[in-house]
């Protein structure tokens, strides 16, 4: 979980929202009260299953499917294997974890109606402890209940409202212009003058210096020649952080010396706020120095959270360190998959780059304004994310409130596992579901045939919790506008330019996990000018 730990659905949200009772929502005292007393008599009109009556894998069956059917780093893929074997909603046991999954849309909104009013997504002690060992403030991530809703509601307003995201369009397409120009150095460099190799190397450069200039209101120079080496430490410690993150939870404290996975873990963090900080401190001076000198310091994020008052500056440090966490590998492993498809169907790009060419012809840089009449850029990068949640499984750690799901009761502090790789896989929501086919999310009244296929209306028509790779609910991911706007901007300017072919012919890329969804090998592209 860069985003530890979802476009077309805000609205169908929102619809579906407005069925759940307000209150309910926000988990007033006088409904939990009644929930619990409802609660409480079923269980004892014996109508509820418990927790106990889950089917679900003991321990050996789960070590046996991690390590010797090696679904360690396919964890995305054993959502769906466990969902066959013990249907929709089971329980997992693994060390201290006693993990509750869901893994169909219904249940899923069963659960996120029942997350209450500051919902958690997953206890953290590992990350808490390293804040506690470092003196630091806890952040979004690890910081709960009010606390967690204050950071949060000072960070939304310039990361989720539209209008406010707009004004980061000129600096992302700065960005996207150096993406441009390295992807041409590098092609004209290889040996065929025409292939990218590891095209997911150069995007986190992206991802990073993207959003790095929205939080700092500079350019640091990621896609040039010379990577600034903080940039490669960067990226460095957030892989090492996210891979051991996932070990450390499974150790005990008293071991933390015997294994040198601790020590690691503390190392990748140190890297980590240690880069954010040096870039925060140096922004701050480039203030300071422009305040003494009268000049008007208007700035983006960081000179906005530094004035708004609301956070104190531990907690600007450590929110600007985890909004470069969650800004760097989800857009781009993103963008990586999707370029990835157009590739290898032809067709999608024709179709892709004839749209992109009528709203902006001349190779115009396109404005946000353009992206709302570019219906299929938006498709290709849904469709991408369908089959790629970057963030594969989310998760709700509900402890200010029992709950009922299908028919079972759980007791406060149940940690539930949503599913959502396989809701978003799930053949009765989405038709052909292990198929690229971006057109399922235009309106049937769009030409279907864009790409030569066709189909039914059940075609476009899926559960809106089946597709939920930005989260939902108001702990939904905060930098959804802003990783929206950076993938639309990039993809839609990248078809201007050049025409993408696969590499190596065919050959398939799998995904694989290491907390994040991620290619399991390089992906090499060729990218050959347009006239
Ligand atoms: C393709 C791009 C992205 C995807 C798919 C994605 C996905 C997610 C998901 C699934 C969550 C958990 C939401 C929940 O619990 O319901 C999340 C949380 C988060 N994301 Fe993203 N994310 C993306 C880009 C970004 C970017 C660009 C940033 C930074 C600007 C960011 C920062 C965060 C943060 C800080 C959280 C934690 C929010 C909280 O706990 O209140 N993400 N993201």
């Amino acid at each position: 979980m860069r985003c530890p730990g979802a476009s077309a659905w805000p609205l169908r949200l929102s619809a579906l929202c407005a069925r759940v009772p307000s209150a309910e929502r926000t988990g007033s005292p006088d409904l939990q009260h009644r929930r619990d007393l409802n609660v409480q008599a079923a269980t004892e009109s014996g109508k509820l299953k418990s927790i106990d009556d889950l089917p679900g894998p003991r321990l050996p069956t789960t070590l046996y499917w991690l390590f010797i059917q090696g679904y360690a780093d396919k964890s995305h893929l054993l959502q769906n294997v466990q969902k066959n074997l013990y249907g929709p909603i089971w329980r997992s046991r693994f060390g201290p974890f006693d993990i509750v999954n869901v893994a169909t849309p219904e249940l899923i909104a069963q659960v996120i109606r029942q997350e209450g009013r500051y919902p958690v997504r997953a206890e953290l002690p590992h990350w808490k402890e390293y804040r506690d060992l470092r003196g630091q403030a806890y952040g979004l991530h690890v910081d709960t209940g009010q606390e967690w809703y204050r950071i949060r509601s000072a960070l939304n307003p310039k990361m989720l409202k539209l209008k406010e995201v707009s004004a980061y369009a000129p600096m992302i397409h700065q960005v996207v212009g150096d993406l441009l120009q390295r992807i041409e150095l590098l092609r004209c460099r290889s040996q065929d003058q025409t292939t990218v190799s590891d095209i997911a190397a150069e995007l986190y450069k992206f991802g990073f210096e993207g959003i790095s200039s929205i939080l700092f209101e500079t350019r640091l120079g990621c896609l040039q020649e010379e990577i600034p080496e903080d940039t490669l430490r960067f990226i460095r410690a957030v892989n090492d952080m996210l891979k051991l993150s996932e070990t450390v939870v499974f150790f005990p404290r008293w071991s933390r010396s015997i294994f040198p996975y601790w020590g690691r873990f503390v190392k990748a963090w140190d890297d980590l706020c240690d880069v954010a900080q040096t870039l925060i401190d140096r922004r701050l001076a480039e203030i300071k120095t422009q305040m003494c000198s009268g000049e008007q310091t208007e700035g983006m994020y960081l000179t906005y959270l530094l004035s708004s008052d609301k956070l104190t500056t531990a907690e600007v440090y450590i929110s600007i360190t985890e909004l470069l966490l969650g800004g760097v590998d989800t857009t781009s492993n993103t963008l990586s998959w999707a370029l990835y498809h157009l590739a290898g169907d032809q067709a999608a790009q024709n179709y892709l780059y004839k749209e992109v060419n009528s709203v902006c012809p001349g190779r115009r840089e396109p404005t946000t304004e353009d992206l709302s009449r570019m219906p299929f850029l938006k498709a290709v990068i849904k469709e991408t994310l369908r089959l790629y949640p970057v963030v594969p499984g989310n998760g709700r750690f509900i402890s200010e409130n029992e709950v009922v799901v299908d028919n079972y009761w759980f007791p406060k502090k149940t940690q539930f596992h949503l599913c959502h790789y396989a809701t978003s896989h799930d053949e009765a929501e989405f038709v052909d579901a292990e198929l690229f086919i971006p057109e399922r999310w235009l309106r049937a009244e769009v030409p279907s045939s864009t790409c030569g296929r066709r189909g039914k209306s059940s075609f476009y028509q899926h559960h809106p919790y089946s597709f939920i790779p930005f989260g939902v609910g108001v702990r939904a991911c905060v930098g959804k506008r802003v990783a929206e706007m950076e993938m639309h901007f990039a993809l839609s300017r990248l078809m201007q330019h050049y025409e993408v072919q696969p590499k190596d012919g065919a050959t398939v890329v799998e995904p694989k996990t290491r907390t994040l969804l991620i290619p399991a090998k390089p992906i090499n592209l060729r990218f050959l000018p347009r006239a």
